[in-house]
């Protein structure tokens, strides 16, 4: 800090460090920051802004850009954590690139196309394109090689994905040759002709893009930024823009990111970490964070933050072994590593239990507890496991297993045999049934006859059992069996449901329903993508094994789950955990994380790249604050070999050093200021006692060194 530029924002809550004080007070037109988990990032970037406003800017002129909803709340919520009025914090603007790009095209005029994030809402578009490449190439190219089994779409739909983010589509690629492009765009000749068709589909009207799948918003806006120089210029004019997560910044995000900058009166703070790349399949890359803005812009200007304010040395050194990077730690806290073991899904819910009860034990708050997941498939034993024990738990971004699409289908089939519908409450959850099943049987029922089907249903449950009969087979006269690939199957399965006897066993009568439509195959066929698909075969599969434990018949099985669904969709306000995928956590923070099934072949999973999972597990593992709970195999050989790195016992005693010399350390501090909690009605006295007023925080304040004693009543903690 100069003595001649004092900060004008003083945050409320914590003590800024030099590093954070510099960084707020930046001046240069492009800062970066690449700093550790926990190394106060978004924090920092909420003190820029709030320095902003303490200078007058108007909030409106602010732009904070993350890449996912979750980022997103974690920024509006920091800033107002660290005392911006909501007021004022309210009013700038917080948005994911691909919300704030949606928003920048249906204001120029580009049209609000429908948005269709879901890669089975894209794939008869996707069939559609390919059948116009047949049409149009067979005979003209060598090598076409149409495949439209859903494991040649997903990897259709994942080079388009990585061709949108790294811009490679919006190449100059007029003038060449096919063959030539598909080379060195590195894609198959057929997925680039593909790509082609489908494109030209979206984007074919007259009033811009008819739909718009996951990311389409920010390559659409990138495209048009690049073309038109007219359309930077429409941008809003923000003069103070800061990004957090950096590490998931591509190519598209890039371009958008340069057309905001290139007003001379804007300046940019960015914040990332490079070991935090989770995103590679869209474009995210750390080139960006070392390389790429140091090309455009030479006078950037680095900022460091060296310690991780998060949790204490035992995890940062943990983490620092696991990274094989520099990990320190400034707090005085002893994060706590726990391990415990179990022999098999069960188990591990129980050790879930285990967990937050000794948590409990130690008085502390069930909210501060976060169970996170590799995948949502291991939810189940976890979720029976909360329902038991009567812990009440959110899952915030993943959907509950009663709430999933094979499970919905499953429970509809239930509600088939045992004619109970009504037994479900939720007249969304039973339109979800009705979806669910028309999805898992494979019959193809036009977008609005299926809404009808859901509404009549939802309504009048009794409906569900001619459920074929009436929407699908066309007993009104308007069904389309012919389109209707599963229909047969899906007549015989509902057939077979609806002549069961409800004293039969509940997993022996889902395990012949599964039979019934094959239902593994036909997860493989509808959902594009093969880890998808295998995430929905474990997940049919948990919910067999819990029946079979269970023990019970089919009518005692259904009522266990409506049971289970009334305790989980219960609104809670206190007394929960939160139950996520590790994934869904990134910026988050939690005082104790558990991280349960970290088995090999569970994580790392063997179907993604290895770096980036043990990015993902660095995201999991850092989300702790007070404590750490990993959870593995009672049998060594099992568990998942990221434990081992971690290297526990060695780093130990350096973490006990540390922690003694960082209590040292904060014995040292002096706040910036002293904040008090007097009212408006008593801001005449302390103004006379000598108070002054922060404007920015809007609170009376008295300077350290200043005499506390006639304030005493007034001193926040
Ligand atoms: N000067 C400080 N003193 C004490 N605690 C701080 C300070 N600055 C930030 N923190 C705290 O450190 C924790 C981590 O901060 P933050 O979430 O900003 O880190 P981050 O680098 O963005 O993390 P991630 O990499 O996980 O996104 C928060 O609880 C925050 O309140």
């Amino acid at each position: 800090m100069t003595e001649s530029n004092p900060p004008r924002f003083t945050p409320q809550g914590l003590i800024r460090t030099p590093e954070q004080t510099a960084i707020q007070l930046a001046q240069n037109k492009v800062v970066l920051i690449d700093a550790n988990a926990g190394a106060a990032k978004t924090t920092t970037l909420a003190l820029r802004i709030g320095e902003a406003l303490a200078r007058k800017l108007p909030p409106e002129q602010i732009l904070a850009l993350v890449f996912t909803p979750e980022a997103r709340d974690v920024m509006r919520q920091r800033l107002l954590d660290i005392g911006i009025p909501y007021a004022a914090a309210s009013r700038v603007d917080v948005a994911t690139f691909e919300d704030f790009a949606a928003r920048m095209l249906a204001q120029s005029g580009s049209g609000a196309a429908e948005r269709l994030p879901q890669a089975r809402q894209l794939k008869p578009y996707v069939l559609h394109a390919l059948e116009r490449v047949s049409e149009r190439y067979t005979g003209q190219v060598e090598y076409l090689d149409i495949r439209t089994h859903n494991i040649a779409l997903s990897q259709f739909l994942d080079f388009q994905l990585t061709l949108k983010a790294t811009m490679a589509l919006d190449a100059d690629l007029e003038y060449m040759e096919l063959e030539e492009a598909a080379e060195l765009l590195k894609v198959p000749l057929t997925d680039y002709l593909a790509t082609r068709e489908y494109e030209t589909m979206r984007l074919g009207g007259d009033d811009g893009a008819q739909f718009r799948g996951p990311f389409d918003a920010t390559y659409d806006l990138a495209c048009q930024l690049s073309q038109s120089a007219e359309s930077a210029q429409a941008l809003p004019g923000y003069r103070v823009v800061v990004c957090d997560e950096l590490h998931d910044l591509n190519e598209a995000a890039f371009r958008i990111l340069n057309a905001l900058l290139a007003r001379p009166d804007c300046y940019f703070v960015g914040a990332g970490d490079k070991d935090q790349v989770i995103y590679t399949k869209l474009g995210a890359s750390q080139e960006f964070l070392e390389h790429r803005f140091a090309r455009l812009y030479p006078s950037l200007k680095h900022y460091p933050l060296t310690y991780t304010y998060r949790h204490g040395p035992h995890l940062a050194y943990a983490m620092q072994e696991f990274k094989n990077k520099p990990v320190e730690s400034s707090l005085p806290l002893h994060t706590e590593i726990r391990q415990l073991h179990y022999t098999d899904a069960d188990g591990c819910g129980e050790q879930v239990i285990a967990a937050i009860k000794a948590w409990k034990r130690d008085g502390y708050p069930l909210e501060g507890c976060a169970i996170l997941l590799r995948d949502r498939h291991q939810s189940i034993a976890v979720e029976n496991a909360l329902l038991k024990a009567k812990i009440g738990y959110r899952t915030p971004a993943m959907a509950g297993y009663l709430q999933r699409d094979e499970i919905l289908f499953l429970r509809g089939m239930l509600a088939i045999a045992l004619r109970d519908l009504e037994a479900v409450k939720s007249l969304e959850v039973r339109a979800a049934m009705v979806e669910a099943l028309a999805v898992f049987g494979e019959v193809q029922l036009a977008p609005e006859r299926l809404e009808m089907a859901k509404r009549e249903v939802a309504r009048t449950p009794s409906l569900l059992g001619d459920f074929y009969t009436l929407y699908i087979n066309g007993g009104d006269g308007y069904g389309d069996p012919a389109r209707s690939a599963g229909g047969s199957v899906m007549a015989a399965a509902i057939q077979y449901a609806a002549g069961l006897d409800p004293a039969v066993n509940a997993a022996e009568a889902l395990r012949a329903i599964c039979g019934q439509i094959n239902l593994e195959q036909a997860a493989k066929r509808i959902f594009v993508r093969p880890y998808e698909a295998s995430v929905v075969s474990k997940s049919v599969a948990g919910f067999i094994a819990f029946a079979e434990h269970s023990g019970q018949t089919l009518a005692e099985f259904w009522q266990t789950l409506n049971a289970a669904e009334a305790f989980a969709s219960r609104k809670r306000e206190k007394d929960y955990v939160t139950l996520d995928c590790a994934g869904n956590a990134k910026g988050k923070e939690f005082e104790h994380v558990i991280l349960p099934f970290l088995e090999a072949g569970e994580f790392p999973s063997p179907m993604f790249a290895g770096g980036e999972e043990e990015n993902l597990f660095y995201v999991a593992a850092t989300r702790a604050k007070a404590r750490l709970t990993l959870l593995s195999p009672s049998e060594a050989a099992q568990r998942s070999p990221y434990l081992a790195r971690m290297r526990l016992a060695a780093t130990a005693a350096a973490a006990e050093q540390a922690i003694n010399r960082n209590s040292e350390a904060v014995q040292q501090q002096i706040p910036a200021r002293y904040y008090l909690s007097a009212t408006i009605h008593e801001a005449q006295q302390v103004k006379a006692l000598g108070a002054k007023f922060d404007w920015s925080r809007k609170a009376w304040y008295v300077e350290p060194g200043g005499d506390l004693a006639p304030f005493s009543r007034w001193l926040r903690s």
